[in-house]
């Protein structure tokens, strides 16, 4: 397959500035704005749309392998694309464990066979997630998989000792803990946010605390180790504290925060609707402008989905026994519009760094992937600013629809997505599976790195 030419006229490139972009044989070759359409280019009207690197989604779950009834590797690929990623890193939480060079190795071939975005495994921090041994972490860095990125998401690594083990070995090759900070103890059977509401509704609560505790033990161990860290979904006002203060230290820490995190509180737990489920749980309101805060000012270095896919069946039980997590990446980026761009908190120039170039770099991934100049990969999509809308089911691409934002009027729409040059979404259609198969045939006939 010969891949097309494109040139994308009148885009807004993040710092304002306007911009023809022209993406030839999988490259931005030119932005310089009056650029004529070399002949056979497909020329693609981005009047009024912004331009932003591809989106880099530090945390996602895939499902796969394991609960493909959930999410596969494809269908969350797609969903990517859909929301304007052009990389995302795979949480480890599948079945089995993503725990060995073979497992994390088997994910990367399903990502670069599929062709809709970079796949990236994370690798888990201990055997089976369970807590007790250290992953063989080396020999997940050193395949072919290049892990850079550790985590027992799902799971909060809460052994101090092995904590600063793990930490130990991954500063040896420059990689990452992403720690889902959970005291296990203090969130026994805990079902949300503690404080009035979780008594009022007769739920189990979940104290701030438990989340701030280990944020606080981590970053001191991190500054002893002198290894990075990175905290997974910030959801707390005094979280937000703590690393803020970790940070006035020096620590090698960074955070993040989710989308619904940041727009939705605990009140909508009233209605007892399980898609409101999540781990950490919504929280209260002025935690939630705590951490727009807390983006507005860099403490938190990225928005991260934590796309968390789960069957219907799983989210329609009673709240007690329905599972945690909600589906975030068709949605991410006009949610992150609505509460920050819109706020006036962040400016695209802003939305491009929390959302693809910090993501990116604490990631480990290829650097020259995430800009607009000339000679780097095409990978970056258009969004349309302008749309308001009620985000409804037929958004999502993926497998499962615990979205919590059904019926929700959101800004801004994502409408073409590139990856390496590659139309993955159309004016807001996905390409077909057999594009996308070529797609990633032709990268892998180029010798194009997974990692890029
Ligand atoms: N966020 C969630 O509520 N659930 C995640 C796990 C996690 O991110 O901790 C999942 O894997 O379903
Ligand atoms: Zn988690
Ligand atoms: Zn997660």
């Amino acid at each position: 397959m010969s891949e097309s030419s494109y040139l994308l006229k009148g885009a807004t490139l993040p710092n304002g500035q306007a911009a023809d972009i022209l993406i030839q044989d999988g490259r931005i070759t030119s932005t310089a704005p009056g650029s004529s359409a070399p002949s056979g280019a497909v020329v693609v009207d981005a009047a009024g749309l912004v331009a932003l690197p591809g989106l880099v989604d530090l945390h996602t779950h895939l499902r796969e392998p394991g609960f493909e009834q959930s999410e596969t590797v494809l269908t969350g690929t797609r969903a990517a694309a859909a929301g304007g990623f052009t990389s995302v890193f795979a949480m480890a939480n599948t079945m089995p464990v993503s725990d060995t060079a073979g497992v994390v190795e088997q994910v990367q071939s399903l990502g670069d066979a599929a062709g809709y975005a970079t796949v990236r495994p994370i690798g888990a921090v201990t055997v089976g997630l369970a807590g007790e041994r250290l992953s063989e972490i080396g020999a997940m860095a050193q395949s072919r998989a290049a892990v850079r990125v550790f985590s027992d998401d799902g799971k909060c690594v809460h052994d101090s000792l092995l904590m600063r083990r793990a930490l130990e070995y991954v500063k040896t090759f420059d990689g990452v803990i992403a720690q889902h900070a959970q005291d296990p103890r203090l969130t026994e059977n805990a079902q949300m946010n503690e404080g009035a509401l979780s008594s009022e509704l007769g739920l189990k609560g979940w104290p701030a605390v438990a989340e701030e505790s280990i944020i606080a033990r981590d970053v001191l161990l991190a500054e002893h180790v002198g290894a990075r860290l990175h905290i997974c979904h910030l959801s707390t006002a005094g979280s937000v504290d703590v690393v803020r203060w970790a940070k006035a230290r020096g620590i090698p820490v960074t955070a993040e925060a989710t989308p619904h995190h940041l727009l939705l509180t605990e009140d909508l737990i009233r209605s007892y609707d399980a898609r409101y489920k999540v781990n950490p749980p919504l929280r209260r309101d002025e935690d939630v402008q705590a951490l727009r805060a807390g983006v507005a000012d860099g403490t938190i270095d990225i928005v991260a989905t934590d796309h968390a896919p789960h069957p219907r069946e799983s989210k329609e039980s009673e709240w007690d026994a329905a599972s945690f997590g909600m589906v975030g990446l068709e949605s991410a980026l006009p949610v992150v519009q609505t509460a920050l761009v819109d706020t006036g908190l962040l400016g695209w120039d802003d939305v491009a760094r929390v959302l693809s170039t910090t993501p990116a770099r604490i990631g480990r991934l290829n650097g020259h992937t995430h800009s607009f100049e000339e000679g780097a990969p095409a990978n970056l999509t258009l969004v349309d600013p302008a749309d308001r809308s009620t985000f409804t089911l037929d958004r999502l691409a993926g497998k499962s629809q615990n979205t919590p934002f059904e019926g929700v009027t959101l800004a801004g729409r994502v409408r073409w997505t590139f990856h390496h040059g590659f139309p993955t979404l159309r004016d807001g259609e996905l390409a077909s599976i057999e594009e996308a198969a070529a797609h990633a045939r032709h990268l892998a006939r180029e010798g194009v790195p997974a990692h890029g």
